[in-house]
This record gives structure tokens, sequence and C-alpha cells, in this order.
């Protein structure tokens, strides 16, 4: 898979450590920052990670800030972003079998590096349901996001 991660600067020093479980894991990753402790703005970077998958560039994101929760509401503000802060494991897989999620949210404040990529290996290993009422609820959120 083709994926995009991005960080704010509270968010950046467990970054590393998920892209290269990422990589190890055999996915392709691109970071669009930042690239050090230096303060950024986190809805510049999750912007640019909803860009990479709105366009097709990345099949899904991660974003990590300081608690994940300012990186998903800018994502979310992103027409096409589903996305979620994910804490525990549960979540990160659950997120994606039934809502679709495409922009994972993790706190670099809020776990350690050993959790961060137990999430993002269930979040990457799992797949939307076929499920016929996830489909139907899915599409109702592409809707909201076409007609408010
Ligand atoms: O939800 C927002 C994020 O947790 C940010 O990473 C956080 O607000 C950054 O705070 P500061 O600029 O004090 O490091």
């Amino acid at each position: 898979m083709r994926l995009v991660i991005g960080s704010d600067h509270a968010g950046w020093p467990l970054k590393q450590t998920v892209i290269d479980h990422i990589r190890k894991l055999g996915h392709d990753i691109v970071d669009v920052g930042s690239h050090d402790d230096k303060p950024v703005d986190f809805p510049d970077i999750a912007r640019a990670v909803a860009q990479k998958v709105t366009s097709g560039e990345a099949a899904r994101g991660i974003m990590v800030c300081g608690t994940g929760v300012g990186a998903s509401i800018a994502a979310n503000k992103m027409k096409g972003i589903r996305a979620a802060v994910c804490h525990d494991v549960h979540s990160a897989h659950q997120s994606v079998e039934h809502d679709d999620v495409n922009v994972m949210c993790i706190g670099a404040q809020i776990v350690g590096a050993w959790l961060a990529v137990d999430l993002v290996s269930s979040y990457l290993s799992a797949e939307f349901s076929t499920d016929e009422d996830f489909r139907r609820r899915v599409e109702k959120l592409r809707v909201m996001d076409e007609q408010g």
C-alpha cells in the first residue's frame, strides 16, 4: 500500500518510529513533515496528508499530533476524508472495517511507541467490510460531505 504520514512538532518524536514500522511491513510511505520540533500548525500538515489521500496518491494516511484530536478535526474538514483518533487496537481496525476510515490519527503524548506500532499494524491490515449496513452508512457520510 502507498501511504502518507504527517505530524506537527508534538507528534514528530513518534513519527519516525511509525515510519520505520510501516516500511518494515513492506508499505511505501511519503512523509509530508514536519521534520523537527519547531512549532507548526497541525491543520497545515493534516491538510497536506488529506490532499495526498483525496488525490489518490496515497491509499491511506496517518497523522500524529500531541493528542490526535486536532489532527482528526482538521483532516475531517477535507472532503472525502474520514479521520479518527485511534488509541486502542480494536478501534484501529474496526474504524476501517465499519467506517472506511482513511486517516488514522495518533497522539504522541498519549500512546507510547509500542502501542503506536500495534495501532498502525491493526489499521493497515483492516479492509472495509462488504456488509451493506456499513456501506450504506458510509454512503450517508459521503452525502453529508457533499450537502452538509
Ligand atoms: O490537538 C492538538 C494537538 O494535540 C497539538 O499537537 C497541540 O495542541 C500542540 O500544542 P503545543 O503547540 O503546545 O505543542
